[in-house]
């Protein structure tokens, strides 16, 4: 039943494509971080009237001018309509019809009774309408992010507000009778890392998930699961849970699968680490599905299970493409997992396009996580050596947020 990697990271972005639900349309200061559910359209051409780039005059016929009036920026402009005529302008405003040049008010000189010479630069001093875009021209495709350049550009266009794809609401089930929600770990408890740092990620993927939503450790029993992810599906449309995910003594997330009608999208990927990773489909209490991702317990894991399920399913929801790894060169050897995809923690060189393997990697710690930019991707059956070329797939930071840094190895 076990999936390969890429092909898995392609089955969940399908599963979030064909769960795509209506579009919402939200006002511009609240669109910061969706994503575009309709094209972006220039509504007029852009810009939409003649507009001086320059202050100074602009001038009809042959000079000297007389000025006959002023335009500033955000007025309409009478036609200049007699030559030997001018009219003071501002940057910004609207060229007054019958104008054939623009003279900058460094480039002119005013005689004792007032009128105007100089020289318009060879280059016009003023944007044509249409010169950025025109009247229903396509700017950005479905799918885009919205970011703040995206936001400027709609207002740019007269846009008030914007369709973007509906909010999906995550909501976090932590599994684990052994774990401390605060102090130091120890007596055979550890602290629960994953339901600090999971909603992050969750967000920074593209979920919303507020803090009453990330909820554990949730009893280790099969009915305490199965009522905290019925309890979960309630608001959430998407529940990722934390462990469990195997088959030991306490392992009862196959079964509360089972228990609420699920049927697996994805059981088990041929990665190393985070394996025992799923997705699956239940049937929500409205009747419309939710999906469930089951995270492997060991915290490397259940992160790797984020940008290979989590991250995939969420970019499809958005109708956003399925982030693809670049290539980088690994400055050391990177061992294969025989028949696995294995992912390998690395620092990022941005400046020389390599990556550096970091150290503390096993799936239960998180040093290498906290040092590393992504993952190098060995593919099955394949060996990496210093030097060679391999997929980096970064983690799903915000830019700026950990600056690539030379590796530091152990
Ligand atoms: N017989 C086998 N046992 C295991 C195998 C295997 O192939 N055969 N694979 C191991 C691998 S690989 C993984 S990954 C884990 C996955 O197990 P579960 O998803 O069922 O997770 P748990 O058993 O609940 O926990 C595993 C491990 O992680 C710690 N943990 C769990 N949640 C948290 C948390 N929120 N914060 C910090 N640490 C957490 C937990 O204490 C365990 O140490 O199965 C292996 N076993
Ligand atoms: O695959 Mo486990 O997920 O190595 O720790």
């Amino acid at each position: 039943m076990s999936i390969e990697w890429t092909a898995a990271r392609e089955a969940a972005w399908q599963a979030g494509r064909s769960t795509a639900c209506a579009a919402e349309v939200v006002p511009l200061a609240e669109a910061d971080g969706r994503t575009l559910a309709e094209p972006l359209l220039a509504l007029t051409d852009l810009p939409a009237f003649p507009t001086s780039s320059i202050d100074g005059w602009a001038v009809r016929g042959a000079g000297p001018w007389r000025p006959v009036g002023r335009v500033l920026a955000g007025g309409t402009a009478e036609p200049l309509s007699a030559d030997n005529t001018c009219v003071e302008i501002a940057t910004g405003a609207m060229v007054p019809d019958g104008a054939d040049a623009l003279i900058r008010v460094e480039d002119s000189t005013r005689d004792a009774s007032g009128l105007v010479s100089g020289q318009p630069r060879p280059v016009p001093d003023w944007r044509m309408p249409g010169e950025e875009a025109t009247k229903g021209e396509e700017l950005l495709p479905v799918g885009t992010p919205v970011d703040p350049a995206v936001v400027g550009m709609a207002a740019t266009c007269g846009y008030d507000a914007v369709r973007v794809t509906p909010a999906v609401r995550a909501a976090l089930l932590v599994f684990g009778d052994e774990l401390l929600t605060s102090g130091a770990p120890g007596d055979g408890r550890v602290r629960d890392s994953l339901g600090p740092q999971v909603p992050a990620w969750l967000r920074r993927c593209g979920a919303r998930i507020t803090p009453d939503a990330a909820v554990g450790p949730v009893e280790d029993t099969l009915d305490a699961h199965v009522d905290a992810i019925r309890q979960a599906m309630r608001t959430a449309d998407l529940v990722c849970t934390t462990g469990g995910t195997m088959r030991g003594p306490v392992d009862h997330l196959h079964p509360a699968i089972a228990a609420l009608g699920g049927e697996y999208v994805i059981d088990t990927v041929a990665v190393r680490p985070g394996f025992p990773m799923l997705l699956a489909r239940l049937p929500g209490p409205d009747g419309r599905a939710r999906l469930l991702a089951g995270l492997p317990g060991n915290p490397q894991s259940a992160v790797i299970a984020l940008v290979t399920l989590v991250q995939p399913f969420l970019a499809g929801r958005h109708g956003r493409s399925l982030p693809r790894p670049a290539r980088v060169t690994t400055t050391a050897a990177v061992h294969g997992r025989r028949g696995d995809t294995h992912l390998a923690l690395a620092a990022l060189d941005p400046d020389r396009g390599t990556a550096t393997p970091v150290g503390h990697v096993g799936s239960a710690m998180l040093r290498g996580l906290a040092n590393a930019d992504g993952f190098l991707v060995v593919a099955p059956h394949t060996e990496a050596a210093a030097g060679d070329a391999l997929p980096f797939l970064p983690l799903p930071l915000l830019a700026g947020e950990r600056p690539a840094r030379p590796a530091g190895g152990e």
